[in-house]
């Protein structure tokens, strides 16, 4: 199973677990680059623990340039590997030239449904995932062509239609239901400016039925919990003004002991640490330091940060590119969420959760420091500002 696959657990009582071999292996590996590192002179560490900021720049840019001027390849996934790499990028500090950033929303606009929402592709059916792929990537891309090109009356329509009985959402027509929709759903929604109560109604509710006796919140009620999912109820409960009503004890609890000792985060108990929870994870736990921050006016480190950016610098990072652990390949998903959770560890929050986070712990080189981003979305601080006074003010007219 890939880690944008919902999982197939149905019961509680059932839980994967990593088998002592892959553990050791894993372990093996990690400690073998930590002990390489340790043992030589501070001037190769530093090497080892800078960003390859421009050979991921590379990596990203032939990855959209492959997707042809017209991104006619058959896959379902397209809207997702525009967002990966142009949030990556973005993240990186760049932009697209003209060319690449025409094509994207050009792309972009063909997937966009006549009845709302957007598909995989030209043609295909609309679906909560890929809406909120193509949504954040046209906030990234942002400026007027991207933003007016979304027809936020048709994707209202297409939530509602989306809602189910039970408070969720289903995925696409007569699809899944579960935690990712809520989110998707929600932070579309909210994203767009277009979030009113007819969309609330009961999601709160499904959540909470969602989080499991670990603390953690699963994809479904009854199922396990994973970062993923956990990371999706958080952000959807705090945008719809609900989250006081999870048990946060016992989520953070879960939580924190995510964080393995190689550093990076696991995204269930018992198994193998992976890049990409540095973000679903670790993105979490800045969620609650957040909330923290605006509660207390000060907020404590819920995971260690410096471990974070070991793991994901000496660990996942690539020439060119990040993975899931030494032993991976490197791939777009892996790139996306090992920078977010990068980009998450290496700033603080202020008390007012509105305003921009500050640089904080930067392992390696100054350099390293990425753009913010506002963690609820996933999305580049300064895009999603001028996204949400375009909308706002588009409401206002
Ligand atoms: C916004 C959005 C669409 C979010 C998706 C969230 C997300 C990543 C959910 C994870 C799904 C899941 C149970 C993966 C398990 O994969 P696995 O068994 O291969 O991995 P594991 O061993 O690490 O659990
Ligand atoms: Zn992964």
């Amino acid at each position: 199973m890939t880690c944008m696959e919902p999982s197939s657990s149905s019961s509680a009582e059932w839980k994967a677990t990593a088998s002592q071999e892959e553990q050791w292996a894993l372990e093996h590996h990690v400690f073998r680059i930590y002990q390489l590192f340790c043992k030589i002179p501070p001037k190769s560490q530093a090497v080892m623990l800078e960003l390859q900021r421009d050979n991921h720049i590379e990596y990203l840019m032939k990855g959209l340039r492959q997707l042809g001027p017209s991104f006619s390849v058959l896959d379902a996934n397209r809207p997702w590997i525009c967002y990966w790499i142009l949030h990556s990028i973005a993240l990186l500090g760049d932009c697209v030239d003209e060319d690449l950033e025409s094509n994207a929303i050009d792309f972009l606009r063909r997937c966009q449904d006549q009845h709302g929402g957007y598909g995989g592709g030209p043609g295909q059916m609309p679906h909560l995932a890929t809406t909120y792929a193509a949504v954040n990537s046209l906030i990234t891309l942002g400026g007027h062509k991207a933003l007016s090109s979304i027809n936020r009356g048709k994707i209202y329509s297409f939530l509602r239609r989306m809602k189910h009985t039970s408070g969720g959402f289903s995925m696409h027509d007569g699809g899944e239901v579960d935690v990712r929709a809520c989110y998707t759903a929600i932070s579309v929604a909210s994203a767009l400016s277009i979030l009113d109560k007819e969309l609330i109604l009961g999601v709160g509710d499904y959540i909470l039925s969602c989080q499991t006796y670990e603390g953690g919140i699963a994809g479904e009620p009854g199922s396990e919990a994973h970062g993923g999912y956990t990371f999706c109820g958080l952000a959807a409960m705090i945008l719809i003004n609900e989250v006081n009503r999870l048990d946060l004890p016992n989520l953070t609890d879960w939580l924190v002991f995510r964080q393995g000792v190689e550093g990076g985060f696991q995204g269930r108990t018992n198994k193998l640490v992976d890049g990409c929870y540095s973000f679903w994870q670790g993105g979490a736990a800045v969620l609650i330091q957040r909330l923290h921050a605006a509660s207390v006016g000060e907020a404590e480190d819920l995971f260690q940060s410096h471990a974070l950016q070991q793991y994901i610098l000496l660990c996942s990072q690539v020439e060119g590119g990040f993975r899931d652990k030494p032993g991976k390949s490197r791939d777009h998903y892996h790139t996306c969420y090992c920078l977010s959770g990068l980009s998450a560890a290496q700033f603080r929050w202020p008390k007012d959760a509105d305003s921009e986070p500050l640089p904080g712990f930067v392992l390696g080189p100054y350099s390293n420091l990425l753009e913010p981003i506002n963690p609820l979305y996933n999305i580049v601080f300064d895009r999603y500002d001028e996204a949400r006074e375009f909308f706002t003010e588009s409401n206002d007219a």
